[in-house]
């Protein structure tokens, strides 16, 4: 591929495909503002394996086999085996229940957090890794390299939800409580961290008329998603009773992407990682100095999303996966 242009922003998407994943690695793919230099893959809405298979068809979709895709962990960061895997989100497949044919492609022989380290090595403060998954591959490139969290340019992750209910439960955002030990070391690693949770994601919002306007498109990356929508259609009429869909991972994608779209607060977050609460993700604002030392104490601020332009994100990601 061409040299990429000066300001274009290098991104690695750790991904758990997943139908909005899909569509945040189209929405990455076109777009001029970001050079995808690689997927990497996680359990979630799929397991590993799938995941991983999920990947490289979607770049062969995409036409885009010179992307490499390096296989993550198959267990939590404690080791568990226990996941928690969504099939009735996303269907069994994780793409809708399409059954599309095995990739012709391979992973790279290279784990993805050893791809992580060698990537943010190779360009220091200039790769972005885009988190739309539970965060074991970030959080094992952390504990791996003790000069990840500093040579990674920024994370941006799609996890969380601040001051608001989880969807896995009322405590919990799914991401995070996937692996919430993950989790609690990346956003305690002093990485340059911006989190995408779904007190923000809840806003931006794909209806039935989206849909329409684009299965009305010939565009092959709007032909694929209208193929693959239907089931995370039908999840959301049953478990929210709305007319359309959560654009979770795109709307990460585009903080990433055109960040001016998200306004942020800062301070640190922790994550519970046991009992009724576990994965919850707690952020302190760093007001107050509190009389006692507590777990937030000394721990480094990293950037929440609080607001997004939910109409600006919808028309961005209609835009380019009509193109
Ligand atoms: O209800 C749900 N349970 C579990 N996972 C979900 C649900 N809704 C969406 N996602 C998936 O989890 C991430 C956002 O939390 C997204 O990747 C989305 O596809």
């Amino acid at each position: 591929m061409a040299a990429a242009a000066a300001g274009v922003k290098k991104i690695i998407i750790d991904t758990d495909p997943g139908i909005d994943d899909a569509m945040a690695i189209f929405l990455a793919l076109r777009s001029p503002e970001v050079e995808v230099i690689g997927l990497t893959t996680i359990y979630g809405n799929v397991y590993t394996t799938l995941a991983t298979r999920n990947a490289l068809h979607l770049l062969e979709v995409a036409d885009r086999i010179d992307i490499p895709v390096a296989e993550g962990s198959h267990v939590s960061i404690t080791k568990g085996t226990r996941l928690s895997v969504v099939d009735f989100v996303h269907g069994a497949d994780g793409l809708g229940n399409q059954n599309f044919p095995p990739p012709e492609g391979k992973p790279i022989d290279m784990s993805a957090p050893d791809f992580l380290i060698e990537q943010a090595n190779l360009y220091p403060g200039k790769v972005t890794v885009v988190a739309l998954g539970p965060l074991t591959n970030i959080a094992l490139a952390i504990q791996q390299d003790p000069s990840f969290a500093k040579n990674i340019g920024q994370i941006v992750l799609l996890g969380g939800a601040f001051a608001v209910n989880g969807n896995t439960n009322p405590a919990a955002e799914a991401n995070i409580f996937g692996d919430p030990d993950a989790a609690d070391i990346v956003f305690t690693s002093g990485a340059d961290i911006l989190a995408v949770g779904i007190n923000v994601t809840h806003q931006v919002v794909l209806t039935d008329a989206d849909r329409d306007k684009l299965a009305s498109s010939t565009g092959k990356f709007a032909q694929f998603m209208c193929k693959i929508l239907g089931v995370y259609f039908d999840y959301h009429r049953e478990a929210y009773s709305t007319k359309g869909v959560y654009l979770h991972d795109p709307t990460a994608m585009i903080a990433a992407i055109k960040p001016s779209l998200v306004t942020c607060t800062e301070g640190a977050v922790r994550v519970q990682t046991n009992g009724i609460t576990k994965g919850l993700t707690l952020l302190y604002n760093k007001q107050k100095r509190f009389a006692e030392i507590t777990e937030w104490t000394d721990q480094p601020s990293v950037k929440v999303a609080v607001t997004v332009d939910a109409p600006a994100v919808v028309k961005l990601v209609m835009e380019r996966l009509m193109d």
